[in-house]
């Protein structure tokens, strides 16, 4: 029996990410090749007409699986009966401007798009925030969404996790399909711990750890852990664009594994609201390796942290609790 449409949100829809990540929507990448999906797109007025633009080239491409389109600039009408959410929609961080200005900014957006969110979106709406800060902005989304399942909102660090495959699978030649179970642990900032611990590629029948096929610890320690930190930066710099491409489809990557669930013995990041695993403070939503099933993702449980992997976890979550309060003082 054909599937009933998804009806899937993305906001800041006319922008760069949003320009990459509708048409992947619109092809099955996300929710797979037989799931009709409604498209609803959110900007603000001064990108009316490119948000007109982009409809018109969704209606040309004559996607099969696209049963709809929603493009506005009315964020109870982006809203309304939306299953998944995909926050995208921000304030830009431009030439001058102070870390406070725009968080600043981007928890009011934040702190609005959640009332309307809570207000009409379908139950069990599953969120998933990519604006940056996207940490602390999916925890404002949460903290004025009350009534929204914690377990349902979160933000991407899968980019960062994907990233993190791709310097292994640069560095030891092998498939990047063929390396799974490293782990972004923390903010989607440069304070973020690559770790590869727990990494391994598959060789035929077996699994070798990342680290034994690396075999320089220093570069581990090092040179891995800042290029993935900073490969954001790297990309807007070479570019003078912020990263689209790979960020739309680690979205994709996101919401398909939390919807369709994970490969058996694999797990991937996600920034997700604390329960206080691994000792980290509850009310913070911090990146941990999560397997999912049946529309639900679970932390990865008892996985061994030793000295160095510690130091980084608490730095970073020392980072989010300052983000917290920052953003706590931008609303009084
Ligand atoms: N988490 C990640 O891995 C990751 C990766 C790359 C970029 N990002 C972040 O994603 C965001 C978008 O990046 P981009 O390159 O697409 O930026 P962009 O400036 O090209 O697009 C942002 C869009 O948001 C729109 N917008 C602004 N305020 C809005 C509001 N209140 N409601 C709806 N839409 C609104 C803008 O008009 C614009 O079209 C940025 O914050 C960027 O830093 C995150
Ligand atoms: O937009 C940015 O500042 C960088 C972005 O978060 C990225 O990781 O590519």
């Amino acid at each position: 029996m054909a599937k009933d449409p998804v009806r899937v949100l993305v906001t800041g829809a006319a922008g760069q990410i949003g320009y990459a990540l509708v048409p992947m929507i619109a092809r099955g990448a996300m929710l797979g090749p037989d799931q009709p999906v409604i498209l609803h797109m959110l900007d603000i007025q001064p990108a009316a007409q490119a948000l007109k633009g982009v409809k018109m080239e969704l209606v040309d491409a004559a996607f099969p699986l696209l049963r709809g389109i929603v493009a506005t600039t009315d964020v109870v009408e982006a809203c309304k009966g939306v299953n998944i959410a995909i926050m995208v929609g921000g304030f830009p961080r431009n030439e001058g401007m102070e870390r406070k200005d725009v968080m600043s900014k981007n928890v009011s957006i934040y702190k609005a798009q959640a009332s309307a969110l809570e207000k009409h979106a379908a139950p069990n709406c599953k969120v998933l925030v990519v604006a940056n800060p996207a940490n602390t902005n999916a925890l404002i989304l949460k903290e004025f969404a009350p009534s929204i399942p914690e377990k349902n909102i979160t933000c991407l660090t899968r980019l960062d996790h994907n990233r993190a495959l791709g310097q292994i699978s640069e560095r030891i030649h092998v498939h990047v399909g063929d390396v799974k179970n490293v782990i972004i642990w923390g903010n989607h900032s440069s304070t973020q711990y690559p770790d590869v611990n727990h990494a391994t590629v598959s060789t035929g029948t077996t699994h070798k750890p990342v680290r034994e096929l690396v075999g320089d610890d220093n570069w581990l320690k090092t040179e891995f852990i800042t290029t993935v930190q900073q490969r954001g930066a790297a990309i807007i710099q070479a570019r003078k664009l912020s990263s689209a491409l790979s960020a739309a489809s680690s979205a994709c990557d996101h919401i398909r594994d939390w919807v369709l669930g994970t490969p058996k013995g694999t797990w991937v990041s996600m920034g997700v609201y604390s329960d206080g695993s691994y000792g980290i403070q509850p009310g913070l939503i911090y990146s941990f390796p999560v397997t999912c099933e049946k529309g639900d993702w679970s932390i990865v449980q008892g996985l061994k942290i030793d000295e160095f992997s510690r130091g980084k976890m608490d730095a970073t979550a020392k980072e989010l609790m300052e983000e917290k309060s920052l953003a706590y003082s931008c609303l009084k």
